[in-house]
């Protein structure tokens, strides 16, 4: 009989070969015709994927290509694409090159020309041009401050969107004329597209009021420079656009819940839209266990409880974790002494944070073997520092990029 950690390996492996974009990207270009020329942008963390996927599909007929992806995700080179790879989750110089670069292939076309744009989560960081009078360390310091004052996704792109010359529509500016073609792979909550990517080529549905009222809401320091650029609205209208959207976390939680039926657990899928802090939810996932296991609810073991979305983390501390770990870590303490419980939280994208984690996975010796290192979990907990907790226990997930970049994946099994 598997132990209960290979069948949490094996859903995980399951979930996340569910949702890599390289099928759904030649899906969406299936049948259609690219008249004039064809340049193919892709950017985000599944960027390599899903430009290796339309370069397989379109071969000859792209005569430029270009992939903007983070550190570390790019699997080799793809004949006729420059690779360019950045920094994620705070934007570098590489991500200002990388658009540069995208520009330049595409400020010159034409209308009987098209723009394949490959669009993926982590494009945010990854693809930047600030706006005139913002410098890219003010761009630098804004997206740090918004990571961690806990903040939504929505939000953060609000703020970044208005700022950048490239996000919230702006890029579809930039080629002019030309057809642009988006395939957008989702890791945002009911799937805005004018979110994932802070839509580099999609209308804008946020507005100069919003961002300011969100820099207010979270007490944010920004230069009047930023101020007066915040100010400016985004497009709202963009008509030289065809967007196709592939992938959503809904797809990771179904793929959970197949491979956790067929290892003989009950599934039952408890939420596709999780946006609570990292530290609740685990708390709530542990009162859950706790309560199946006391045998008054009608729920039947063995059963997989699953959840997807993306969390948030108020960061108080100086440790070094991710939402995943975060989440993981406050679950340890939950089931603290619980048998027959196993839970974890993974990013779909292979990384949780600024870490080399993919999540965390722990069950009831969890926080017993952080405490017998001579850590308090408790701690580490109120320092942010899951990764280091959690490295101590042995129980950090490591998958390395997987490609694909849909949300995260949360699970708990009770046997
Ligand atoms: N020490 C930490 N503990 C917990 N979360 C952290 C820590 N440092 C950064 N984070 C969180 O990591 C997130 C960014 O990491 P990442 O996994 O790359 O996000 P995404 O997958 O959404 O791109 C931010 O939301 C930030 O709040
Ligand atoms: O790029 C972004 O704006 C976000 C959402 O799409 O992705 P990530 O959270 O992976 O940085």
């Amino acid at each position: 009989m598997k132990t209960m950690r290979e069948d949490g390996n094996t859903i995980i492996g399951s979930a996340i070969e569910a949702v890599l974009p390289e099928a759904a990207v030649i899906k969406a270009l299936e049948n259609r015709k690219f008249s004039g020329k064809v340049v193919v942008i892709a950017i985000g963390k599944a960027a390599w994927n899903m430009a290796k996927a339309t370069q397989l599909t379109l071969g000859q007929q792209i005569d430029a290509g270009l992939v903007i992806t983070k550190y570390d995700h790019a699997k080799g080179p793809i004949d006729g694409f420059e690779i360019v790879e950045a920094g994620h989750p705070i934007p570098d110089g590489n991500s200002v090159l990388g658009a540069s670069k995208a520009i330049a292939l595409v400020e010159n076309l034409s209308e009987e020309d098209h723009v394949i744009l490959l669009v993926s989560g982590g494009g945010s960081a990854l693809f930047e041009k600030p706006m005139p009078g913002i410098m890219l360390e003010d761009i630098m310091d804004i997206t740090e401050q918004l990571l961690g004052c806990g903040a939504d996704i929505v939000e953060i792109n609000t703020v970044r969107k208005h700022l950048s010359g490239v996000k919230g529509g702006k890029f579809a500016l930039h080629c002019k004329k030309a057809s642009i073609f988006a395939i957008v792979l989702s890791d945002v909550i009911g799937d805005r597209l004018d979110a994932i990517a802070s839509g580099p080529a999609y209308p804008d549905g946020s507005t100069s009021e919003e961002a300011l009222k969100i820099i207010n809401k979270y007490d944010l320091t920004v230069t009047d420079e930023m101020l007066e650029v915040l100010s400016i609205e985004t497009p709202k209208e963009i008509t030289n656009c065809e967007t196709v959207i592939t992938g959503s976390v809904s797809a990771l939680c179904d793929a959970a819940s197949e491979s956790a039926k067929a290892l003989g657990y009950q599934p039952i899928i408890l939420s596709s839209t999780l946006d609570c802090e990292a530290k609740e939810a685990g708390k709530f996932l542990s009162a859950i266990a706790r309560e199946i296991h006391s045998h008054k609810t009608h729920l039947k073991k063995p059963i997989a409880m699953i959840v997807g979305g993306e969390t948030v983390v108020r960061i108080i501390g100086k440790g070094m974790g991710g939402r995943n770990q975060e989440l993981a870590l406050s679950a340890a303490l939950g089931i603290e002494g619980l048998e027959g419980t196993l839970i974890f939280s993974v990013g779909s994208d292979g990384t949780d944070g600024p870490t080399d984690a993919a999540g965390g996975m722990l069950d009831g010796t969890t926080a017993m073997k952080i405490r017998a290192t001579g850590m308090e979990p408790e701690v580490y907990l109120d320092n942010n520092d899951s990764y280091h907790a959690l490295q101590a226990s042995g129980d950090l997930i490591m998958t390395g990029s997987t490609g694909t970049n849909v949300n995260d994946l949360i699970v708990l099994l009770c046997k």
